[in-house]
């Protein structure tokens, strides 16, 4: 009676029935004896209509009374005999308890919603005995649809479940027996809480927020600091160190004596000025810091070779633009000029102007490269007004510098360019290894420099490394190269880049050509046909046909350049080399001879190293003059 009587209350699902029940029960003792007998055999219309209800229960309530109070906890014993239900159920009661009495619902759903997903794969749960009591835990199930509507509001604290994952473990435990699922419900929810709120991550990022502050400290700086440094709010008259150290100072004044790293954070800790400032000081002392290392490295470091090699090279760009190339020239002449002056020293010791003192001095200036013309044109000069008489060193050398002098004055003139010609094109020829490629590399700079458009033209198509060492230069000077493959025609090539170059409207063309000895016939062949094919589209090209001519050659260079001159018609030298050589009397011999142009002298490797020819200097630098 009283199961069915309460399943009737369950469901219309109002408890406060039972309630009402037992309050009425009290009063009515007293009456019921009398009053029962005499209505049983009168009317039963009195006013039973507040009883309506009590009809019902009022028999049955006497007895059930005492049933209302164990009613709640009945649940779970009756429960147990719709155990057989499926355990997937066992796992809702269990939330709904939970959330009922205690505001943790959070916790105990989250649980309810994996373990359907878990259900699947742990179906070994259900067949664990333990499923006996997961069954009355069902029980609660029925009274679900009551709390769950009521409890759905508890959902809002569904962005606590992501923690729940965490409390999966206490899920896989239910495989042992209801006991420990039952404290579960109320524990677990507690237990779980702590870990997920866990205050010791809370702890910790306070610690690391000090680092934080260093480098978020960097990126304020150019923005808020300058920002922020002038919106506070100034006190009627006193500075802002004023405002700033009368709220933090108290409480952050401890930290500042931390570490040397944290040494900049003391000002703000302290509250001295503001916060910007001091973040620009953090950033500054943290790559500061270092700095005071990198001093004494510096100290160091001036013990070091490397760098007093730096101080050198530091001073070296200052003093070089005047006294470069004539110094250099002259460091490279001295060897020649060192010969030639202890060599004509010793035809003077002591001895008058004569015949053999002459012929002696004829024979020295010969052997100094300076050539037969030249060295009689000396000796006549010494001999006259000086025959007989005693003759110095320093005037046989001065009189040679003027004599030199004659004689390449006439052939020291500078490049002309007729830009009359879209482009100008300069034929660079010599023998290998004299100095054409670099000496096109060096021209092309200075033409460049000159505000003059420059294309090259790789026409040496024998050496790859000729080609790219073109194209460097090409880089250097900004200037388009034209190339082919190795071993191509180098006519062709030549043609081509003539007309790439007019299309380009440069107004040069300078064109590389492969070296060879003057006694190759075959090359220079080629070489002549370069020079008519280049005349196809210029009649006058080239324009300009330059020879390189290695200083340290000798006598051979006379010969080179007579077989140049007749193949490929060179109209202009360059000589190289000559920052190194005891032979640069060759040039004299040279110019003696052939009167050719020499445009330009190279003192060296680099892109400044090629300097425009003067009579002057060479004279003195090779007399040894100052
Ligand atoms: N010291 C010194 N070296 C130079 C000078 N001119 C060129 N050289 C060097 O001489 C070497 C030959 O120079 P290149 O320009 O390749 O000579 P090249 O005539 O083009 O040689 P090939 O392509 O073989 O015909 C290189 O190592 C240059 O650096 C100079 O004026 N002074």
């Amino acid at each position: 009676m009283a199961f069915g009587f309460i399943k009737k209350v369950f469901s219309f699902g109002k408890k406060e029935v039972i309630e009402e029940k037992i309050d009425e029960t009290a009063p009515l003792p007293p009456l019921n004896f009398e009053a029962l007998k005499d209505l049983k055999a009168e009317t039963q219309p009195p006013v039973e209509t507040k009883p309506v209800e009590g009809s019902d229960v009022l028999p049955p309530l006497p007895p059930e009374e005492p049933a209302p109070a164990p009613a709640e906890p009945e649940p779970t014993p009756e429960e147990p005999a719709p155990a057989p239900t499926p355990a997937i159920p066992a796992p809702a009661p269990v939330e709904i308890p939970a959330p009922a009495p205690g505001p943790v619902p959070a916790p105990r759903e989250i649980p309810t919603e994996p373990e359907p997903e878990v259900q699947p794969a742990e179906t070994p749960e259900p067949e664990a005995p333990p499923a006996p009591e997961p069954a009355p835990q069902e029980v609660p199930a029925p009274e679900a649809p009551e709390p769950a509507p009521v409890e759905i509001p508890v959902p809002p604290a569904v962005p606590e479940p992501e923690p729940a994952p965490e409390e999966v473990p206490a899920p896989s435990q239910p495989p042992e027996p209801a006991p420990v699922e039952v404290p579960e419900p109320a524990e677990p929810s507690e237990p779980e809480l702590p870990p997920a709120e866990v205050p010791p991550p809370v702890r910790q990022p306070p610690l690391e927020t000090r680092p934080v502050l260093r480098e978020i400290a960097p990126e304020p700086e150019a923005i808020e600091i300058s920002e922020v440094a002038p919106l506070p709010d100034l006190p009627s008259g006193k500075k802002e160190a004023d405002r700033l150290p009368a709220s933090p100072p108290s409480a952050l004044p401890e930290a500042p004596p931390s570490t040397s790293a944290d040494a900049p954070l003391a000002p703000l800790l302290r509250g001295e000025g503001h916060f910007p400032a001091d973040a620009a000081e953090i950033s500054i002392a943290a790559s500061v810091t270092p700095a005071p290392q990198t001093k004494p490295a510096e100290g160091k470091v001036t013990v070091s070779k490397a760098v007093e090699k730096k101080a050198e090279l530091q001073k070296a760009p200052e003093p070089a633009p005047k006294t470069t190339w004539f110094q250099r020239l002259r460091q490279g002449l001295s060897r020649s000029s060192k010969e030639l002056s202890s060599n004509i020293a010793g035809v003077f010791t002591k001895r008058k102007l004569d015949e053999d003192t002459l012929q002696d001095l004829e024979d020295v200036l010969i052997r100094a490269d300076l050539g037969m013309e030249t060295a009689i044109r000396i000796t006549d000069s010494l001999a006259s007004g000086r025959y007989g008489k005693d003759v110095s060193e320093s005037e046989v050398r001065a009189i040679m510098a003027q004599e030199v002098e004659k004689v390449l004055g006439p052939v020291a003139l500078p490049l002309e360019l007729d830009l009359s010609h879209k482009p100008h094109v300069i034929l660079v020829v010599g023998v290998n290894g004299t100095g054409k490629t670099t000496t096109i590399g060096k021209l092309a700079a200075k033409l460049v420099s000159g505000g003059l458009s420059v294309t090259l033209a790789a026409g040496d198509t024998f050496r790859a490394a000729a080609i790219e060492q073109l194209k460097i230069w090409g880089e250097r000077t900004g200037s388009p190269v034209v190339a082919s493959k190795l071993g191509a025609d180098a006519a062709g090539l030549a043609y081509d880049a003539f007309e790439k170059a007019k299309e380009a409207g440069s107004d040069v063309l300078i064109i590389d050509t492969a070296g060879r000895l003057q006694n190759r016939t075959e090359l220079m062949a080629e070489l002549e046909k370069i020079v008519r094919v280049l005349g196809k589209l210029d009649p006058e090209a080239p324009h300009t046909v330059l020879q390189t001519v290695d200083a340290t050659t000798g006598q051979n260079a006379l010969n080179q350049v007579e077989i140049f001159r007749n193949v490929a018609g060179v109209n202009g030298l360059v000589m190289t080399k000559l920052d190194g050589t005891a032979r640069g009397g060759i040039l004299v011999a040279i110019a003696a001879k052939h009167k050719l142009p020499v445009y330009f002298i190279g003192v060296g490797e680099q892109v400044d190293d090629l300097e425009p020819f003067s009579a002057s200097d060479f004279a003195k630098a090779i007399a040894g003059v100052a």
